[in-house]
């Protein structure tokens, strides 16, 4: 299948947070399994320091009264074609905010269009988030070409109709009030990152005031886990730890820990139970519950929190200001920093996710995955991918708690922070979480499931795909022992 993924973010290149994981990822792993995958994303200003980019365009085309080009150049680190629209509007060091962000996301979604009408025709585009939801309804009319809109977030929908009325082309029949209910109205199938989020967004709590809409399509609409990318985040070879380690050499883990404590000043302490948080600063991800019992956890244990993020002032000032108040116990890094995130997951004790809703989650499956024990709220892939632990049978793999209430967050944290007590119990958690399979590969056969239930595809190309099941599996091999 020809395949092509547009977006406004791609790991390793232009990343803010999980989208960008996912479309760095999936593209990579469906290609391994033999389709014809290519991504889509804006020529940002600051790709040139990162990546290759050849200065002649590959092809120029006209869009909302604008001429824009677009380059050709691979993903670093795989062989994903990445084709890059080039437009003075994506010149800044910036991917999201500006005063333009509504305008400049719709005509990267016509350029997507047109480019697909003109230069590359795939049979699916497969569309992210708002930014790309226009694609889907200008498809519509091309029967040759169908699309997948993916929800990643469901809280930002877009620019309304009436401003899209104003800048570009809105056929007469589409229907809905901004881009993401378009969207949704529109893409041959709907879907989000995880099965518990994709029945919750049906409801009044968290359809974001389109659950009637989701509701009326969800027949159309699946939820599809994501994973993560287990070669690129890998305790055993990451080069971004001090120390390596796997679940049978886990007393060497103790090494990122003292590292972790010296590098962002907290107290040297091995036994202390220390929090890592990893995150955007938004309302989705809890912070509030957080700041209401961190004085009361700090001044009741020995716990101790460090927090990488950026985001809301609001959160980033009152996260500082405890960094302040509490010297050597909490440490406070507002920056985007991936080596540092990635010696977070590795060192930390616990990894706190208190979200008010989540999609999916990728931090907490990289924190299972580097030994860090989640201490997440139960909500929409939270609970598809964190068990409850229980200590009398030995099961599950975090700790979970149901209410969005500071107390009942505090309760859990004292329960994790007691657990931690008993060593060999810990670390038997510890041996259970980084055994979880989040590999990519169990999504992408679901995705091309998908795919083909689109292009309604004859019953022996079925067959054929257990054919390509077996050799995803020696893939899968392949990568968990690299020569
Ligand atoms: N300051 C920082 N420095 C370094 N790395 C940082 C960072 N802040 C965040 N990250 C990284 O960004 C990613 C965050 O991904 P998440 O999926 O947990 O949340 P996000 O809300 O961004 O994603 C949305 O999209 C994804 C993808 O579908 C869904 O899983 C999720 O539920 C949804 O909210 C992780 O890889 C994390 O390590």
């Amino acid at each position: 299948m020809r395949i092509l993924f547009v977006a406004a973010e791609a790991a390793p290149v232009a990343k803010i947070g999980g989208m960008g994981d996912v479309v760095g990822a999936l593209p990579k792993i469906l290609r391994k399994m033999g389709h014809d995958v290519r991504i889509f994303l804006p020529y940002y200003g600051f790709l040139a320091d990162k990546m290759e980019i050849p200065s002649e365009p590959v092809w120029q085309g006209n869009a909302m009264f604008q001429d824009f080009h677009v380059y050709e150049s691979v993903l670093p680190g795989t062989d994903v074609p990445l084709y890059l629209f080039g437009h003075p509007a994506f010149d800044p060091r910036r991917v999201y905010g500006g005063e333009d962000e509504a305008w400049r996301f719709t005509f990267f979604s016509n350029g997507a269009a047109e480019f697909c009408w003109n230069y590359w025709k795939p049979e699916i585009v497969h569309c992210h988030d708002w930014h790309t939801g226009m694609i889907p309804v200008w498809m519509h009319q091309s029967p040759d070409i169908s699309t997948v809109f993916t929800i990643h977030n469901l809280a930002y929908q877009g620019p309304w109709r009436g401003y899209l009325e104003k800048v570009t082309w809105c056929p007469w029949y589409m229907q809905g009030h901004n881009v993401m209910a378009a969207a949704v109205q529109f893409a041959d199938r709907v879907n989000t990152v995880s099965p518990t989020y994709a029945e919750q967004i049906k409801t009044a709590a968290y359809g974001e005031k389109i659950e009637g809409l989701l509701s009326f399509i969800s027949g159309r609409l699946s939820g599809i886990l994501n994973g993560i990318d287990t070669e690129v985040f890998d305790p055993k070879t990451d080069k971004y730890i001090p120390e390596n380690f796997t679940p049978e050499t886990l007393k060497k883990r103790n090494k990122n820990k003292v590292a972790l404590q010296e590098e962002v000043g907290l107290e040297v302490n091995k036994n202390a139970f220390l929090i890592g948080m990893v995150t955007r600063l938004v309302e989705q991800k809890g912070i509030d519950i957080v700041l209401q019992i961190l004085e009361k956890l700090l001044s009741y244990t020995d716990s101790q929190i460090v927090l990488l993020g950026t985001g809301d002032r609001n959160y980033e000032s009152q996260m500082w200001q405890m960094a302040s108040r509490f010297p050597g116990r909490v440490a406070t890094y507002l920056l985007y920093n991936d080596a540092l995130a990635r010696r977070i997951y590795a060192g930390s004790d616990g990894f706190l996710m208190p979200s008010r809703f989540e999609p999916c989650g990728i931090s907490q499956m990289m924190a299972l995955r580097y030994g860090s024990i989640p201490i997440v709220r139960r909500t929409g892939g939270l609970v598809d991918t964190v068990k409850h632990h229980e200590p009398m049978n030995q099961t599950g793999t975090g700790y979970c708690f149901d209410r969005y209430e500071p107390l009942d967050l505090y309760t859990c944290l004292i329960r994790a922070w007691e657990g931690f007590r008993y060593k060999p119990q810990w670390q038997a958690l510890q041996q259970r979480a980084m055994q979880q399979d989040f590999s990519w590969y169990q999504s992408a056969k679901q995705y091309i499931k998908l795919y083909r239930s689109i292009l309604g595809l004859p019953e022996e190309e079925i067959i054929e795909e257990q054919t390509q099941q077996q050799e995803v599996t020696e893939v899968q091999e392949a990568v968990a022992s690299p020569s």
